[in-house]
């Protein structure tokens, strides 16, 4: 079996050594341009268009991420990258969904006990104690709940939050209220205090987080992005702040990264920002992941993961 690699950051050597010992009887490389010798399996980020188009014999591409945007928008251009029939795989979970976890869980206990307006006292010297806020006034609603998303709610529900979700279909989770379909999303968003985006980027979600959004949220609300920087349109983010309809932000993704440093986001006083972190792929994890599902393919299993090209993640 012979299987091809291409990471414009990742350490190159650690994942042809690791997908080698993972699969012993492979034979993994690292890409170069002009490689056309034959391959099976392709591990991918970024890839560049010569390395995929013309692999009629590939069993699979695996994306060495969660979100498959990048491959997407690049394939659009130029169709013939992906051969017809070749399937495309991403990483589910791998060690995301616990990162996601953490980053959303410190971040709404952060809101919760009012630590940003401490901060802020702070800055003053004032000694100030302020009235706590209720969790019933603090429903977080989820936008996305798929692997990532429906593990964040869960992990929030556990703190004794109201919880909701909204995704495309309606999902069974223990103790979150589902929310499905654009004609829901209205119910979803009213009195949605926190929201917490995960949703994939595609044409349907771009530009989602914009004015007309957080309008319906409740009041004083509070908004994380930890999906893709093109879901929120950071100007009506910044409008909601100034009107005071929303309180705080924490954003680690941005429609340009790495922010430039003129970015009015970096100096306001009310959001937070990390670079494009929230959950970073876990090579360990992903590795067994993909070593599992060639497996599955190479016994005629149907594995999970694989993207619908038609729906756009
Ligand atoms: N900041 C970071 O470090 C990272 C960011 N990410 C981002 O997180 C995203 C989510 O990852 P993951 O949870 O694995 O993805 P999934 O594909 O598992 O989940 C996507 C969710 O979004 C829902 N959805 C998709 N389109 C729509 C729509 N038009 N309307 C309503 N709901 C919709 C899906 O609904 P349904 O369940 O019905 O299909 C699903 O619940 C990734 O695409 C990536 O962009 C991922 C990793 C790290
Ligand atoms: O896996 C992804 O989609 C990421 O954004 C990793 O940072």
């Amino acid at each position: 079996m012979e299987i091809i690699f291409h990471h414009p950051t990742f350490d190159t050597q650690t994942w042809l050594e690791g997908m080698q010992q993972q699969l012993p009887g492979a034979n993994v490389r690292q890409w170069h341009p002009g490689d056309n010798q034959p391959a099976d399996y392709a591990l991918v980020w970024h890839p560049p268009v010569e390395m995929l188009s013309g692999r009629q014999t590939l069993k699979g591409v695996f994306a060495l991420g969660a979100g498959v945007d990048s491959i997407l928008s690049k394939l659009q251009a130029h169709p013939d990258m992906l051969p017809n029939g070749v399937p495309l795989f991403r990483l589910e979970d791998t060690g995301m969904a616990l990162q996601m976890q953490e980053y959303a869980v410190s971040q709404v206990l952060h809101w919760f006990r009012r630590f940003d307006d401490y901060q802020a006292l702070k800055q003053q010297a004032k000694w100030q104690p302020l009235e706590d806020y209720r969790r019933e006034d603090f429903t977080i609603g989820v936008l996305g709940a798929g692997v990532l998303g429906g593990k964040v709610a869960e992990s929030l529900a556990a703190w004794g939050f109201p919880v909701r979700c909204w995704s495309r279909s309606k999902k069974d989770y223990p103790g979150i209220t589902s929310f499905a379909g654009d004609e829901q999303l209205s119910d979803f968003l009213s009195g949605t205090r926190v929201l917490i985006n995960l949703l994939p980027n595609t044409p349907q979600t771009v530009g989602i987080i914009n004015s007309r959004l957080l309008n319906q949220l409740a009041d004083e609300a509070f908004v994380m992005n930890l999906a893709r920087g093109v879901h929120l349109v950071e100007s009506d983010l910044l409008a909601a702040l100034e009107s005071g309809k929303v309180k705080g932000a924490m954003l680690d993704v941005f429609a340009q990264e790495p922010l430039p440093s003129n970015s009015p986001l970096w100096k306001h006083p009310r959001i937070a920002i990390t670079p494009h972190l929230a959950a970073v792929t876990r090579p360990q994890e992903a590795m067994e992941y993909i070593a599992k599902t060639i497996r599955q393919i190479e016994n005629g299993e149907n594995p999970g993961g694989q993207v619908s090209l038609h729906h756009g993640y």
